[in-house]
């Protein structure tokens, strides 16, 4: 019989139910019994969405992120979450967000750090290593977890995420070389597979998703290391690997004393034969059979045509999964009541994978004709979506096929585009700015709501949405932001804002996924081919332009953002989609600058997070993202002066790819980090302008003027002090005002201190 088990589930709950009790909770107006106690009934209903399966995980559930979940089972907290006492869960929430619910606004406990897991939209807080880390047992999460699924009767598979993946995720703060802690944490990592163990569990789910990364020899070993040393520890060991294939990394796995390993068959189905060649004849091999970072049905019969002889050679040993942890899908398509019912027809939420997992098992195991209905209406509607009229659109090729190479070329190199931009902006040194967003009020959310139920009509909606940006405008004047922004209070969220308004796109109602803590998005789904029917943001950034003398930037999301934050077709390359994705957004460059739009920013938030986790593949992705870019923003004058944002990336590696973007300025997410992502910057001069975000906008920590005044000295001892710009780390939205207006008052005089000095 073929084994079936699922990797991760949504924690965040259908109804965004996490959610809304963190909140309650952090703003004091839940216990922490009582969010405890959502949290157990969540687990419960999501146990029991899975009770089909041999194997459900327990131990993926988190209040936070899973990572720092495995820091405190390890022991390893960093010291500021002690310094107000205050129980663990004040401790968590500590190195989470900078602040325990009753913690002062005294902005001393920094957030950990927060940075993308692997190539997702998920955020993880990144552990933080010294040559003095130390670390313990501390099994009071998984415990309780396990005892909850014992008495349900869940057969529980625990979620680890394992030691090479854990160390590789982290930061040394010292310099110090994180593998030199390998020995030291392998010996609670012993200690908590003989707990879990000596707790009746059968298998463990050691997540290791760094073996789909390039890794050099020490890691190599390290990994090779790691397992020997844990061999004969605790229950059977399923080694997990995702998000891509393994490349030279497969022996390496496939050799590893474990009794299993999985594999992403979805990213990786080149390398099943190898596994299965390479593995022990007692191993068990678990594939990922179901996209869990796509939304589209899986292909029943597709896959089965090459999943049943694997199923005839490994027998028992075979076990079959969703690709990844279900983490990156929304909960469930039954929700969605107002899609087109063709598209809806082609969709798959985490629910319905893993009944297409339970078909799949079936078929396996007792010949398709067992389950011939429900195959037949997968086929049905794999075919449908296939031959739709909805997905080709004769013109976006016809634009595609004629993107000339001039389309990405600015008519002049930047110092000379400088010289004209200055003399129409005329700014003061260390200019000052912010991202875009402010803060997404309850009003601003519940018009929305309401605009989109019919009790707020258009117009009304529109008066709702123009009072926001002139207050919004009214503040940045009053702050002396030099370089103001409308606010983007009209959007719900940066790409499914542009999404709703370009065809080839659909969106979910409630298709909710955790992007970081209590916050999520709603991928828009891009099914087709993208057009622009018509100007998406030129009537709210003209408005906002006519209430000041002040540069109002243009506000959009780039090609290559739009792209990695859908749910993206698979029927053709992720590169073609990405051209017509640049048109659209091209089109809208040249509107507002027709518009007298003087300074456009287009984000590239997510330029960075999906650059491919094995680096032979990086060249080819760079290629036709930058490419993309620069159709995007490339089509107007010199004098217009082009802004683009990049958050939580790590620019070291692709900064030449970044240059090449030849953006006017770009700003970047540098505060968590203490400034270090522009070591990027060392060695490469940069020409053009750089804002490095000097205000940590995901704490409610209010920043003084001193730390951001450090901040950019320390920026102007590594960048000429002419290329600077002022400007936190990424959107406000998700603050306060009573937040915003005294961190961005101390921003403005810290940049006025500045310039005095100067
Ligand atoms: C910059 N970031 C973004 C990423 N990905 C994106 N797709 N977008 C991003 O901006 N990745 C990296 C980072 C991640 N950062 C964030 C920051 C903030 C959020 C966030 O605030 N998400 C909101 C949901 C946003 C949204 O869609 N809002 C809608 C619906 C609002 C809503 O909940 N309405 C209520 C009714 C009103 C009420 O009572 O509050 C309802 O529907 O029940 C809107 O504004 O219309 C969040 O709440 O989590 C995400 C990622
Ligand atoms: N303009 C967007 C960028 C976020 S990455 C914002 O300010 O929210
Ligand atoms: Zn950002």
């Amino acid at each position: 019989m073929t084994t079936t088990h699922n990797l991760g589930f949504p924690r965040i709950g259908a109804w965004r139910e996490l959610k809304f009790a963190l909140e309650r909770y952090w703003q004091g107006a839940a216990t922490a019994g009582e969010l405890e106690a959502q949290a157990a009934g969540l687990r419960a209903r999501h146990w029991a969405a899975q009770s089909a399966l041999d194997f459900a995980p327990v131990g993926d559930f988190s209040l936070y992120d899973q990572v720092l979940d495995m820091s405190f089972t390890l022991g390893h907290v960093p010291a500021r979450a002690h310094s107000h006492g205050g129980s663990p869960l004040d401790q968590y929430f500590r190195v989470a967000r900078g602040r325990a619910p009753g913690d002062a606004d005294c902005g001393c406990v920094h957030a950990g750090e927060m940075t993308k897991w692997f190539d997702t939209n998920y955020h993880y807080i990144v552990p933080e290593f010294d040559a003095a880390t130390t670390f313990a047992l501390d099994t009071s999460r998984l415990q309780a977890q396990l005892r909850e699924a014992q008495d349900l009767g869940v057969r529980a598979k625990p979620v680890i995420l394992g030691p090479l993946t854990y160390l590789w995720l982290g930061k040394s703060k010292d310099g110090s070389e994180r593998l030199a802690l390998l020995p030291a944490l392998l010996k609670v990592y012993a200690g908590l597979l003989d707990w879990l163990a000596s707790e009746g569990v059968e298998w463990v789910q050691v997540d290791e998703p760094a073996l789909a990364t390039s890794l050099d020899a020490r890691w190599r070993q390290a990994c090779q290391d790691a397992y020997a040393a844990l061999q004969g520890h605790g229950p059977k060991l399923l080694l997990a690997t995702y998000f891509g294939p393994l490349g030279e990394n497969l022996p390496l796995a496939c050799g590893l004393p474990v009794a299993g390993l999985h594999l992403d068959a979805i990213n990786a189905g080149h390398e099943v034969a190898s596994a299965i060649a390479l593995l022990a004849p007692q191993q068990i091999l678990s594939l990922g059979v179901v996209d869990g970072r796509n939304i589209w049905k899986t292909d029943l019969h597709a896959t089965l045509a090459w999943l049943e002889p694997v199923q005839r050679q490994l027998q028992e040993r075979l076990w079959i999964a969703p690709s990844c942890s279900l983490l990156h899908v929304p909960v469930d398509l039954e929700l969605e009541t107002d899609l087109a019912p063709e598209i809806r027809s082609w969709l798959a939420f985490a629910v319905q994978k893993l009944e297409e997992l339970r078909l799949l098992a079936s078929a396996l195991d007792h010949g398709r004709v067992k389950v011939q209905e429900a195959l037949l209406a997968n086929a049905a509607a794999v075919d449908r979506r296939r031959a739709s009229k909805r997905v080709h659109q004769p013109e976006v090729a016809r634009a595609v096929a004629a993107i000339t190479p001039e389309m990405g070329q600015r008519s002049s190199p930047h110092a000379q585009r400088l010289t004209e931009q200055a003399a129409v902006l005329n700014l003061p040194s260390y200019p000052t700015t912010t991202i875009g967003s402010f803060p997404q009020t309850l009003d601003i959310r519940q018009a929305r709501q309401r605009h989109k139920r019919g009790e707020l009509d258009a117009a009304g909606y529109r008066a709702a949405m123009q009072a926001e940006i002139r207050r919004c405008v009214r503040e940045q004047e009053a702050l002396g932001l030099d370089v103001l922004v409308h606010g983007e209070a009209e959007r719900n969220d940066m790409v499914e804002y542009f999404g709703e308004q370009l065809e080839g796109y659909a969106f979910s109602a409630n298709g909710w996924v955790q992007s970081y803590g209590s916050r999520c998005v709603k991928p828009p789904i891009l099914y087709g081919d993208v057009r622009r029917p018509r100007p998406m943001t030129v009537e709210w950034i003209r408005y906002a332009q006519s209430l000041t003398d002040k540069p109002m930037k243009g506000m959009l999301t780039g090609p290559v953002t739009m792209l990695n934050w859908s749910f993206v077709r698979d029927d053709q390359p992720r590169a073609a989609t990405c051209r017509q994705l640049a048109l659209a957004i091209r089109d809208e460059v040249q509107d507002l600058e027709r518009a007298g739009v003087r300074i456009i920013q287009i984000d590239e938030a997510a330029l960075r997070e999906g650059l491919p986790l094995r680096r032979e593949r990086w060249d080819e992705y760079l290629g036709w993202a930058v490419e993309s870019f620069r159709i995007a923003a490339n089509g107007v004058h010199d004098a217009t002066q082009i802004h683009t944002h990049m958050c939580y990336s790590e620019f070291n590696d692709i900064i030449e790819a970044i240059a090449a973007m030849d953006a006017d300025v770009i700003t970047i997410e540098t505060s968590r980090s203490g400034l270090e992502l522009l070591d990027a910057f060392d060695g490469f001069r940069y020409p053009n302008g750089i804002g490095p975000g000097v205000y940590d906008i995901h704490s409610p920590n209010t920043p003084s003027r001193e730390q951001i005044l450090a901040l950019m000295r320390k920026a102007a001892a590594r960048i000429p002090p002419a290329q600077l710009w002022v400007n936190p780390d990424c959107g406000l939205k998700t603050r306060r005002w009573e937040e915003v207006l005294p961190a961005l008052e101390n921003m403005v005089a810290a940049a006025r201190t500045l310039r005095e000095a100067a």
